[in-house]
Order: structure tokens, then sequence, then C-alpha cells
């Protein structure tokens, strides 16, 4: 009996090849409408779709194959002769190939200004339909949804028949490409509906890439890009130059690029392990880079960079001094390049969207044992929250150190204190299980430094003793969120060694 390849194609890409070496080996084609058209104008002879059904294409194309002449011949089980017998009886011909793929709906709704009624009109119904069946019937059915899959398959047939294996990669690629189709709808209506956290959570990405390994070499890993992943992201970067990326430097340069989208002017993030190790900001991303190796030259090497502004050449020969990872920038000159890329393992990153804000609806997200939770960003507070608390208010100076470090502490490890001055972190004191070992290591990082600097906690004070260690320290002034049962004692402290204070009423733990 002739076999038979039923093609149904939103994108048409290589499908009259692929049709036409189907012909070849003696596939009778069925279509529908748009495909039939493309393929009987390249002179491949094809039955159209409705010479099956004896029914018409309907509903401006909602109704095409949603047919039992269709369906039967996917899902009969040719090693049932019951099922065999029931196809004989009703006139309906198995399907032996099936290929199709689906309406454009990520297209269309990744596109600006995209309507709802658009968006609803570019959901398939038949194509999966038919998908799916045919997945269910692997063994029977090799069932092509991806374009790039073509060429390996009519070679499998060319040679005789699909393996075994193949139909069953093509069945689980159905399965993941049909799953993954309904969450990008779910997720659209749910995007452009009422809101509210979602009774069933349904997430979309795409490899990215394979990596060498996770945190550890006796981890394995992969990347995953969200679909539609805002620009600006870690996932939107382009590797230009340099060794395979791997699991923690993509984890890292993420963390760093978060950072340095809260500063509109020059600024540049020395970041390891998840927490800044400097920041600086300046007129010229030069002079932001120098202030942020400055910040604490010994813990920079083997650390990951960001960038908000071009890599220059007179950077790029700063950047060269030290030994790094990874150097993500909006973009590189052509003399940083020619400078960076002597260096065979450092990676270099592009990311012309470095600095646009993150928006509210992106997602944050964190994986527990058997479970995931999800929280709205933790964006930066607005500045007007600012209360001063104390006798001494902050000197103007003061105060544009304070927000400065303000913005920094968010992005460190919690319990978190910072100290800087109103261009530079001198002393980052991350992940502590108790605040003032924090604020003791960011006065160690800090040494002379800390004389005359100002500081940030990411929570407020349960004790006076930061404060007093911050006054020894030289400290001059404070910034924190309140809200202790004891912020008194802190305010005391405070008030006693002349330090202004200022909360800002918001808390920024990060764990
Ligand atoms: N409704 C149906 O019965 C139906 N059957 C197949 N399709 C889709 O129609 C598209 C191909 O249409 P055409 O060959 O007319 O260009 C494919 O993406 C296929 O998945 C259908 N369209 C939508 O549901």
């Amino acid at each position: 009996m002739k076999r038979r390849a039923l093609i149904s194609v939103s994108d048409k890409t290589g499908v009259v090849d692929f049709a036409r070496r189907l012909h070849a080996l003696g596939f009778e084609i069925v279509s529908t409408g748009g495909t039939q058209k493309a393929l009987e104008s390249s002179g491949i002879p094809v039955l159209g779709i409705t010479e099956v059904t004896g029914f018409p294409e309907c509903l401006d194309g909602r109704l095409k194959t949603l047919h039992p002449a269709v369906h039967g011949g996917i899902l009969a089980m040719r090693s049932n002769p019951e099922h065999m017998k029931q196809l004989e009886e009703l006139g309906i011909v198995p399907i032996d190939v099936l290929v199709i793929n689906l309406y454009p709906f990520r297209e269309t709704i990744l596109r600006p200004g995209v309507t709802l009624p658009e968006a609803i009109e570019n959901i398939d119904i038949g194509g999966p339909t038919m998908l799916r069946a045919a997945a269910k019937n692997w063994q029977d059915v090799a069932v092509v949804t991806d374009p790039g899959d073509y060429d390996a398959v009519v070679c499998e047939l060319e040679q005789g028949e699909v393996s075994r294996e193949t139909k069953y990669a093509l069945a689980l690629k159905v399965f993941e490409t049909t799953a993954q189709y309904d969450a990008m709808i779910a997720g659209y209506l749910r995007r452009v509906g009422p809101g509210g956290w979602p009774e069933r959570l349904t997430l979309t990405f795409d490899k990215a890439q394979d990596l060498r390994y996770g945190e550890n070499p006796h981890q394995s890993a992969a990347f995953y890009r969200e679909i539609g992943a805002p620009a600006g992201t870690i996932a939107a970067a382009r590797q230009l130059h340099g060794k395979e990326l791997s699991y923690n430097n993509i984890g890292d340069a993420g963390a760093a690029v978060d950072i340095v989208k809260d500063f509109s002017v020059p600024c540049a993030v020395a970041l390891k392990h998840a927490n800044p190790c400097g920041v600086g900001i300046g007129s010229c991303i030069l002079e932001a880079f120098v202030r942020a190796r400055e910040a604490d030259p010994v813990s920079i090497y083997g650390g990951i960079v960001a960038l908000n502004r071009e890599c220059d050449g007179e950077t790029a020969a700063e950047l060269s001094k030290l030994f790094l990872e990874i150097i993500i920038a909006p973009s590189f000159s052509p003399e940083a390049l020619a400078i960076l890329e002597k260096k065979q393992n450092l990676r270099l990153m592009a990311l012309p969207g470095i600095s646009l804000p993150n928006t509210p609806d992106m997602l944050d997200m964190k994986k527990v044992g058997g479970g995931l939770l999800v929280q709205s960003l933790d964006c930066p507070s607005p500045e007007e929250t600012l209360r001063v608390v104390t006798r001494r208010a902050p000197t103007e100076a003061e105060l544009t150190a304070l927000r400065f470090g303000w913005r920094i502490v968010r992005h460190v490890k919690s319990n978190a204190v910072v100290l800087t001055t109103d261009t530079e972190t001198v002393g980052v004191g991350p992940g502590q299980t108790n605040r003032v070992t924090a604020l003791e290591l960011a006065i160690k990082y800090a040494g002379d430094k800390a004389r005359g600097s100002v500081m940030a906690s990411d929570a407020y004070f349960p004790f006076r003793d930061c404060v007093d260690a911050a006054a020894a320290a030289g400290v001059t002034a404070i910034i924190q969120p309140g809200g202790s049962i004891r912020d008194q004692q802190s305010i005391d402290a405070c008030d006693e060694a002349g330090i202004a204070m200022v909360f800002t009423g918001v808390r920024h733990f990060r764990h």
C-alpha cells in the first residue's frame, strides 16, 4: 500500500525539498490550503485535505484537519488487527509521516502592540491535536515538528524506515513543543489578564547551551533562556571572545549586570561569588573602573567586571592588567578588543541593553527542595522615603554617599553592610549570620578608608552594637531601613558619636 504523509506547516522553511524527497520515495502527500499551494507551485503532487475529509476547510482555517479521517489515520495501531480492520471498514487511510509546525503564537505575542484577538487567532488547534495524536502513536508514525529534523528523517526513510530511537525522540520533541506552546498561551493570557499568582505555574524556557559543568565539576548543567527574555538581561548577552562560559560565570555576570542597571552615570562593578567587591562611578568609564578596582584590589582577582558604558581602549588597558573571568559591557571599541582579545581565556560579553532597567513584571525565583519560591523583583526604593532620625542631619555630601551605598547594599547577600564614599565602595561585608560581623568585615576590607566613610545596612540594627563599631571605625553617617524595637538605642548611639542617620523604611534582604 502507498505510504501517506500529511504535511501542514506555518513555517514553510525547507518543506518543499522535504516533500519532494518524500514524493520520490513514493509517499502520497496530503496537505492543507497554504501548504498545498506551496508544494503544488513547486510541482509536487498533493492530495488536498478536503479530499480526505470530504469536508471544506472552514471558519477562517479554524477547522481543517479536525476530522476522524485524519485522526483515525494517525492513531490506529498498526500492530492491532482490530484497529486496522476498523480503518478498512471506515475507509480511513493510515498516515505514516506527519509534518506539522504550529501557528506562530510566540512571534505574534512578541510583536509590539499585538492585540488579544490577534494573539487568540494565532492559537493553533488542529496542529497540536494531530501532533499529540501522532506522538502518542510514535511507534507507527514519524512525527516531525522541527524543520531542522527534515533532513535526518528523510535520510533514514531513504535507507528504509525511520528508526525506533528517532521516532521516540521525535515524539518527545512533540510533547515538549506542545507543552511549551500551551504554557506560552497561558503565560500570555495571565499577563494581559487580571493578574494574581497562578494556581498552576507554567514557565517556558529554551535551552541556550549545555554547560561544561554546574556549580562544581561533578554537577552537570545547562543554561535555559526564558521565552521573550527582556533586552538587557544576562540571557540576551553575546559572547565575543574567550573560553566557554560556566554556570558560575553566568550567575555572577547576571548579578553584576543587575547592579550597573541601578546607575545612569558611568559605573563599573567588580563582582565575586555573587557579591560585589568593588563598585565605582565616575565622569567616564575609566574613572569608574579605577574606583571599582581600588575599592578592593585583592578580591577583584579572578572576578567579573560589568561596565555600563562602552569599554574603550584606555579602560581595556587597565582591565588587561588584571586576571578576570569576564568583562561585560554594552560594547567594546576596536582598540579595546585588540587589547583584550590577546587574553585567550578572558570572556568578553556584549550586552547592548545593559542599562535597561529590570521591569516589575519580571519575577524572582528560587528553587527549594520540591518547590519553587516566586516573588516580584526587589526594585530600588524611592529616595523620598528617607527620614533623618538623629540630631545631626547628613550633609549634602554625606547624603549623596548614603544614597550611593543604599543602591549597592541591596545587591549584597544578607546580612549586608557596605561602607562607601560618594563614588566608590570602600568595604563590603556580605552574607553573614549576624550584622555586626558583616560590619566588622566591611571595616576590615576598608582598612584606613573606613574613616570618613558612610555605612549602608540592608536591614535594621537589632542592637546598638553596629553603630558603636561604626563610630569607632570613623563612619560619619548611616542609612538603614529602621523598624527595630530598639531603634532608639541605635539613634542614641549615633547622637553620642555625632553620626547622622537616615531611615529608608524599606528593607532589602537578599538571601
Ligand atoms: N484547524 C485545523 O484543523 C488545523 N489543522 C492544521 N492547522 C494548522 O494550519 C497550519 C498550516 O496551514 P496552511 O497549510 O493553510 O498554511 C499549520 O500550522 C497547522 O498546524 C490548523 N489550524 C489551526 O488550528
